[in-house]
């Protein structure tokens, strides 16, 4: 298993990076061209393991992709929504969440029998709160452990029931699974919400000529009368790469870095409005919108930061980053509360626990609770090894840590940061933090499971 020992940075973060490409939308970019009929261009791909993942399993339905890694492109071909066919064998998501439950959607509306798997991780990972609400458009759907996991059969039919489901965790998979579901139903369907998930399916479906009624913790989809037609996608770089320099750099004494074109949608971007409450520099240039999509470049700069409190209704804007925000805490003056957090339970790890067990091991002051962390600073963490439990987010918070620990910080098992963000290391390194090495260590993988 590799490990990363990251040395604290001894100079100040300097420089500009492109930010790395949107995860998010790159999944949904692919899906939508295999929906749509002819060809679709998809600039600013992200090449991360997890979008892979949707390619493979969107060319199991018979959609033909060609990708161009070098410039970050994708070109997809399809028949359209309708065309697309049973597949030969099981899906396989990999690590990827959005993947199994966006594709569940797909699914329902396509004839014949689809099975949906995952890596060790994602067969943890709660999959009833998709399969429920699809049951209602009347397929046959169902998985593992009376419905709580991977693997996911569906069954599909077309055309689907309508229907009318209100969510009870505010979860952008689940919904876009419905609305992709519902574009197969004989008539609108309705969608409800707690607090604003990350709207991009909506955005993109809209771009796509999709009728949709939008309104705060509701959505209305009209089922297309017509084959949609393929439309080119241009898409950001992924803010919640992005939280993960930016913290670096807000941390690292007299640092100032640039990064260009982050995507900047309101329902995503709870980490900036936390980090300004903070008290956080972050000056945002050049923003403009596609697709009602905003992206913008970032200018970081070193700052002194004050505790804050996390709550329940911001949660769902910056959910990946929550593990970022608990590094930044531990170098706030006063408290960070961070509460209504009990979904990263079921991410790839349980990441309270992870950044919890962590932190600790640093010597930072954080109390778990059952649905968040309470963290005090500000502390000077010193060095130590920690896991990542092979999870992304949980690897590069900490890579991040060590930039500002007293001595190096071990993380083990650092090569899924590659699910999310390829070029991390990279990108640290050409904004000045060169002092990381990597080693492979003789632990088992056992342990790495949380
Ligand atoms: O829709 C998406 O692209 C995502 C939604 C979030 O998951 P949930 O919908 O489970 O909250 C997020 O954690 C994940 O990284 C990506
Ligand atoms: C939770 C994540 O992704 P997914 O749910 O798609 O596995 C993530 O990228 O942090």
């Amino acid at each position: 298993m590799k490990v990363a020992r990251v040395h604290p940075a001894n100079h100040p973060l300097t420089g500009s990076v492109l930010c790395a490409r949107d995860k998010s939308l790159s999944h949904r970019a692919a899906i939508l061209a295999a929906l749509a009929q002819g060809t679709t261009k998809v600039s600013g791909f992200s090449f991360c393991e997890d979008c892979l993942s949707t390619l493979s399993c969107l060319r199991q339905f018979g959609v033909r992709i060609k990708t161009y890694p070098d410039v970050g492109k994708v070109v997809v071909e399809s028949g359209g929504w309708r065309e697309l066919t049973e597949p030969e064998d099981v899906l396989y998501a990999g690590n990827s969440g959005t993947t199994a439950r966006l594709l569940c959607g797909v699914a329902s509306w396509i004839k014949g029998l689809t099975i949906i798997t995952g890596d060790a991780s994602l067969r943890r990972r709660p999959m009833r709160r998709v399969i429920e609400p699809l049951s209602l458009t009347g397929i046959q759907i169902g998985g593992r452990d009376n419905n709580r996991f991977l693997p996911v059969f569906i069954r599909g039919k077309y055309p689907l029931t309508p229907f009318e489901y209100r969510l009870s965790v505010a979860s952008a998979q689940v919904k876009s699974a419905l609305l992709l579901a519902a574009l197969g139903a004989d008539a609108p369907s309705c969608v409800r919400e707690p607090f604003a998930s990350r709207d991009h399916t909506e955005n993109m479906l809209s771009y796509l000529g999709i009728r949709l009624e939008r309104e705060p913790g509701r959505v209305v989809i009209h089922p297309p009368a017509k084959p949609l037609k393929a439309r080119d996608f241009s898409l950001p770089g992924d803010v919640s790469s992005a939280a993960f320099l930016a913290a670096a750099a807000l941390m690292v004494p007299d640092s100032g870095i640039y990064i260009q074109d982050v995507g900047l949608n309101p329902t995503r971007s709870g980490f900036l409005e936390c980090v300004s409450r903070m008290g956080g520099q972050v000056k945002i240039h050049n923003l403009k919108e596609e697709f009602g999509e905003r992206r913008g470049d970032l200018e970081v700069a070193f700052s002194s930061l004050r505790g804050v409190s996390i709550g329940k209704e911001i949660i769902p804007s910056l959910i990946d980053e929550v593990p970022i925000l608990s590094v930044l805490a531990t170098q706030a003056q006063g408290v960070t509360f961070i509460t209504g957090a009990e979904e990263l339970r079921v991410k790839e790890c349980d990441r309270l626990r992870a950044m919890y067990l962590g932190l600790k091991t640093l010597g930072a002051k954080v109390e778990e609770r059952s649905d968040g962390l309470i963290i005090e600073g500000p502390v000077t963490l010193h060095g130590g090894r920690v896991e990542s439990f092979g999870d992304h987010r949980i690897a590069m918070s900490f890579a991040v840590a060590g930039l500002i620990a007293r001595e190096a910080v071990e993380i083990v098992d650092v090569d899924c940061v590659k699910i999310s963000y390829p070029e991390f290391f990279d990108h640290l390194q050409s904004l000045g933090c060169k002092r990381v090495e990597f080693y492979e260590s003789e632990e088992e993988g056992e342990k790495s499971c949380l």
